[in-house]
């Protein structure tokens, strides 16, 4: 049976829906779309064994809120919010499952579900007790293949002199950057890791640094990209090179070997807009040696499979970014599964003895043999370079990623430099959009005096409103409401409702013919001729201005959510938090939240949400954490 086009079953004859799936989508356990998908499915290859029903909704409903797959171990012991143990263990019961060795027997009988070995194209993969969606596995393992493959490759020999020349400072303690670039060179694929300002950037472009030094001994040219997984962040990476590459201690043809221009993932594939397929991939893959790609904590499993897959076999894969944060919005949080246990694992003896050979650090005291094979690929950066001892925004980031409530409310209300804690009163139904506001002061005057698109640009970016949720008094689409009108009140805006001088939108969908993509911010001015157009920054720092008719899919973006913050920064930081508590509150987003803030953070919200946020962390199901960490 060809299952390879599930979605034109659903269009296929009715089938008779089923009676537990039909109660939970009513409590709002499944979504419509997974209680039919597993009905239209079971339906065509007379499935008739609720169990079986039972754990393809569910899969597909773990997959729409990010996970991989469902352990069903897990989901025995835990089913999702909403959904009472006595009542799964019921409605499976009804059909003979009484454990989770009888649910995996069930699953092996049907016609809907492959095993993992062998496998066959089913529309399900059972491996171990864990369910995948096929197309699913495949990312997985086609990601964990990649990483086992590279993890184990037979090391290359960095130059030891000229990492010493890129990092002339010693200390008394690790410069985990110089070892960063020393690890990093010796595999074909590596992560590196840190929090803000740890000096990614600047660490990676030593690394480009010396394997370009490298090919030019040899007399070879290296192909190197540069990518991200937005515009903006692309744009931030391309203006970080640049800078990094100012200070280099190394001579100018070197550097001007370095690329600084970086691009977004759609367009480094080729998207066939529209199309889950890439114009590169394994027939037709990318031109390049080595390939660079920024704010990784936002790639998706799918996306990171797609790029692997397009990968030429002798290319280098770097991917950088802060493990900490949010995970991508779709499905999967690669990078923090692939730095699961880099905070204690180190290195391997041998590693750790072959890095303080390259580097004259001291590592062989971090030498750990309990470390897997994945730990080589991974260096951790652990200083912060942006925010000194004294940074209330550096103390409080850090409570917040350590868990620790307590320390995180005692930030809160002793950093008056750069925090700022406006707790909500008991009347209070409403945030204080007056007060939020003054943060565009600036903004409007410079909208005002008309000021050209760069300068506007940057009054822009300078100050950002981010909400935790989307809906409610407290969420981007109301606060976003309020702002505007309070703009209007104000004689800053004519009439809300329609194109305006300093409107400011975020494109929430890629568009192939404008070739933008989703995330990227548009703000509106007059052109020369004094027509409104929206005018998007392109990676390269130019602007592009487009008649506001052009643009189909966007949202006022005055204040944005801290998932669309990802990958942005800004001077100034006010973060809003509803008045009341909410899964989405995590120790993550909050983190994100604190750390898009350079110079200025202001915490909207009540105590006990942040309490609450700190202790709930976001985990995504996927089998790359035991592959990788615990099989080693
Ligand atoms: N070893 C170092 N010694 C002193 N300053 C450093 C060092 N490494 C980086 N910096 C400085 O710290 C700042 C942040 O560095 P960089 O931009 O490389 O960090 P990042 O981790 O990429 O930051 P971001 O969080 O913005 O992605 C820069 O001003 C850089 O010059």
């Amino acid at each position: 049976m060809d299952f390879s086009n599930q979605l034109d079953l659903l269009a296929q004859a009715e089938p008779t829906s089923n009676p537990p799936l039909m109660a939970w989508q009513e409590q709002g356990v499944l979504r419509a779309i997974d209680r039919q998908w597993i009905e239209q499915l079971a339906h065509h290859v007379n499935e008739s064994n609720d169990a079986v029903h039972i754990a393809g909704a569910l899969c597909s409903a773990y997959l729409g809120a990010g996970h991989i797959c469902i352990d069903l171990v897990s989901l025995w012991k835990k089913p999702p919010e909403g959904l009472a143990v006595a009542e799964l263990k019921a409605a499976l019961a009804a059909s003979g499952v009484h454990s989770v060795a009888d649910w995996c027997d069930a699953l092996k009988q049907s016609q809907l579900v492959s095993l993992a070995l062998p496998l066959t194209e089913k529309p399900m993969v059972l491996s171990g007790t864990r369910l995948y969606l096929y197309r699913y596995f495949q990312y997985e393992q086609q990601v964990l293949s990649y990483l086992k493959h590279h993890a184990g490759a037979t090391p290359f020999e960095p130059d030891a002199a000229i990492i010493d020349r890129l990092f002339p400072n010693k200390s008394d303690t690790v410069d985990w950057q110089k070892v960063a670039v020393a690890n990093a060179a010796s595999l074909p694929f590596s992560v590196i890791s840190g929090g803000p300002g740890t000096g990614k950037t600047t660490t990676v472009t030593k690394l480009l640094a010396l394997l370009v030094s490298q090919s030019a001994a040899q007399g070879k040219v290296l192909r190197i990209e540069l990518a991200a997984p937005t515009g903006k962040a692309a744009a931030r990476l391309t203006e970080s090179i640049a800078n990094a590459k100012r200070s280099l201690p190394l001579e100018e043809d070197i550097k001007a070997a370095i690329p600084e221009q970086a691009s977004t993932l759609h367009r480094l594939l080729g998207s066939d807009f529209g199309r889950s397929r890439f114009k590169h991939n394994r027939d037709n893959p990318l031109h390049l040696d080595v390939l660079l790609v920024d704010e990784v904590s936002m790639v998706d499993l799918p996306m990171m499979a797609k790029l692997i897959d397009a990968l030429p076999p002798h290319a280098r894969l770097i991917l950088l970014g802060d493990k900490d944060q949010l995970a991508s919005v779709e499905a999967g949080s690669v990078l923090g599964d692939l730095s699961l246990g880099i905070e204690s694992a180190y290195f391997q003896a041998d590693w750790a003895q072959r890095l303080t050979r390259l580097t004259g650090e001291n590592v062989s005291q971090f030498a750990n043999p309990e470390a897997p094979l994945i730990s080589r690929s991974l260096t951790l950066l652990r200083t912060s370079y942006r925010f000194d001892a004294n940074s209330g925004i550096g103390h409080l980031a850090k409570a917040m990623n350590a868990g620790n409530a307590q320390d995180a409310i005692y930030q809160l209300q002793n950093n008056p430099r750069d925090v700022h804690w406006q707790v909500p009163t008991e009347q209070q139904t409403k945030p204080d959009i007056a007060t939020l506001a003054k943060g565009y002061d600036d903004y409007w005057d410079a909208v005002r005096q008309q000021k050209d698109i760069v300068s506007l640009y940057a009054a822009f970016s300078r100050y950002q409103i981010l909400t935790a949720v989307r809906q409610g008094e407290f969420g981007v689409e109301q606060v976003n409401k309020q702002l505007e009108l309070y703009f209007y009140q104000r004689g800053r805006v004519k009439d809300p409702h329609v194109w305006y001088p300093g409107k400011a939108v975020m494109l929430t969908r890629n568009d192939a013919s404008l070739g933008l993509f989703n995330g990227d911010i548009g703000l509106c001015m007059p052109d020369e001729s004094q027509r409104l157009r929206v005018w998007f920054m392109q990676p390269d720092g130019s602007f592009t201005g487009l008649l506001p008719s052009r643009l189909s899919a966007f949202e006022v973006v005055f204040a944005m959510t801290v998932h669309k913050s990802q990958g942005s920064e800004f001077e100034r930081v006010a973060l809003l938090l509803p008045l009341t508590p909410s899964p989405v509150l995590t120790r993550e987003l909050i983190y994100t939240g604190i750390t898009r803030a350079k110079q200025d953070f202001t915490l909207w919200g009540a105590a006990h949400l942040v309490t609450a946020a700190a202790q709930s962390r976001i985990q995504r199901n996927s089998g790359l954490p035991d592959e990788l960490w615990l099989s080693a």
